[in-house]
């Protein structure tokens, strides 16, 4: 098992690359089960997810023509196997996407539910309600999704909660449905809109994608195309908070500030001093950070996947925090490690009560969602002492090479077979 091993306590300095979106990339790949043509895309980062999503894909007969660094591509023309078996779902739950894309273009999918996890339950009543909607048939069996439809027929959607991944699946879908869909509370979240553009330049006919109402006029056939994944807004916010709990100067490259408003309001209230352009972000903090409040929710408000980072800046700030996580029951499993560290942090349902300190301690600690693993980097970079995380493979999940790119900031950090 890998570990990564840390000696904290100084401050980061120095220039990156921003790697493209995993939850841009993973819809996207999926886009390749809506057409007979090949797709050519790039900055698809090398993660685990990816590479889980591309197996998936392959064991249901996709051709992956190419994956270098460069360029991934990819053709589902001689796709023969509609199904997700429950060893792929269970260890990534994105492998619904397949669902909707499926069920449009092949009439038929058999996807695993993808069950429970450890941030929340994660039900996918609204992927499988919307699509019903149009016109499928479901049906659910032995922990399988076995959905028919022979043509998916446009209708109006409303949506029960915003959901990221059920906007994505039933907005594939739609591309070849009958008639006109609206899908009604939609996520807002930027990588609807990258996937939108993808599906655009395959042919799709879309509008109002990043608002909540997006509206799809079914066509007869998608075609190839090219794109480049966004990059990923995450994998910044993560290094931008680093940065800012040690303190340091880092400047980012292949970036994207539009994406990240929400974030960056909350480093400059942590203290930071923040330039950007185009495509670029500079980050220089020069101060103990001070505590700040924040509470999870839909784009463009506060992302829960920096809600674990912005733990570990607070536990560290001067002041006292309140974070509240409104989108996933059990998003707080980082509270019992950073207290090994020495954090002090009360939980009261979904609400987290941080006392900033000065400085953790090192200790030995255990990732158990990806976001947790990433608030213990940066809890192990600020700690006095060693810091020890196991359980790192949830990390391998959403950040590409995290170790090196921290060393090129100056970090002590190192992944260990132990
Ligand atoms: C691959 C990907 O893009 N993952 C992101 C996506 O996950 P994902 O798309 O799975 O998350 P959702 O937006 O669907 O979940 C939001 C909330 O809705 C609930 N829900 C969702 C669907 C449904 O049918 N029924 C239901 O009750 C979920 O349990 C959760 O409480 O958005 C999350 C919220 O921004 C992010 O944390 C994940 O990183
Ligand atoms: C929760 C996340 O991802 P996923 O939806 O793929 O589990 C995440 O990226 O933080």
């Amino acid at each position: 098992m890998q570990k990564l091993v840390i000696h904290g306590g100084k401050p980061l300095c120095g220039e990156i690359s921003i790697s493209g979106a995993k939850n841009a990339a993973l819809p996207v790949l999926c886009t390749s089960l809506l057409t007979n043509d090949a797709l050519k895309l790039r900055n698809i980062p090398d993660l685990k997810d990816v590479s889980t999503m591309l197996d998936l894909l392959k064991q249901m007969g996709v051709t992956i023509l190419a994956n270098s660094r460069s360029e991934t591509e990819l053709s589902a023309l001689h796709l023969t196997n509609p199904t997700a078996p429950y060893e792929m779902v269970k260890t990534m739950r994105a492998a619904i996407l397949v669902l909707g894309p499926l069920l449009a273009h092949k009439g038929e999918a058999t996807i695993s539910l993808p069950g429970g996890c450890a941030i929340g339950l994660r039900p996918v009543d609204q992927h499988i309600k919307g699509l019903q909607a149009m016109g499928a048939e479901i049906a659910i069996e032995h922990g399988y999704i076995h959905a028919k439809a022979k043509k998916l027929t446009g209708t109006r959607i409303v949506m029960d909660i915003v959901t990221v991944t059920g906007t994505e699946n039933l907005m594939m879908a739609a591309t070849l449905a009958s008639g006109v869909t609206v899908l009604e509370n939609a996520a807002r979240e930027p990588e609807v809109v990258d996937l939108a553009q993808c599906l655009i330049k395959m042919g799709a006919k879309i509008e109002g994608a990043g608002t909540d109402v997006i509206t799809i006029q079914g066509v007869k056939t998608l075609h190839g195309c090219s794109h480049d994944i966004m990059p990923d807004r995450i994998e910044t916010g993560t290094f931008l908070t680093a940065v800012t709990a040690s303190g340091g100067e880092i400047h980012l490259k292949g970036t994207r500030v539009d994406t990240l408003d929400a974030i960056i309001d909350k480093l400059l209230e942590a203290g930071a001093i923040i330039n950007s352009g185009e495509n670029w972000i500079h980050l220089s903090m020069n101060t103990p950070p001070k505590s700040v409040n924040l509470r999870t929710a839909p784009y463009p408000a506060f992302p829960t996947d920096m809600q674990a980072q912005f733990m570990a800046l607070n536990c560290v700030a001067e002041g006292t925090a309140i974070i509240t996580e409104t989108i996933f029951e059990n998003r707080f499993m980082h509270v019992q490690e950073l207290k090994r560290m020495n954090a002090q942090i009360t939980v009261e349902g979904n609400t987290a009560i941080v006392h900033g300190i000065p400085q953790l301690d090192g200790a030995g600690v255990m990732a158990t969602d990806l976001r947790a693993s990433a608030s213990l980097v940066i809890a192990g970079l600020t700690a006095q002492g060693e810091t020890m995380i196991d359980r790192i493979y949830h990390l391998d999940r959403g950040y590409e090479r995290i170790e090196e790119k921290l060393a090129q900031l100056g970090a002590e950090i190192m992944r260990i077979n132990a």
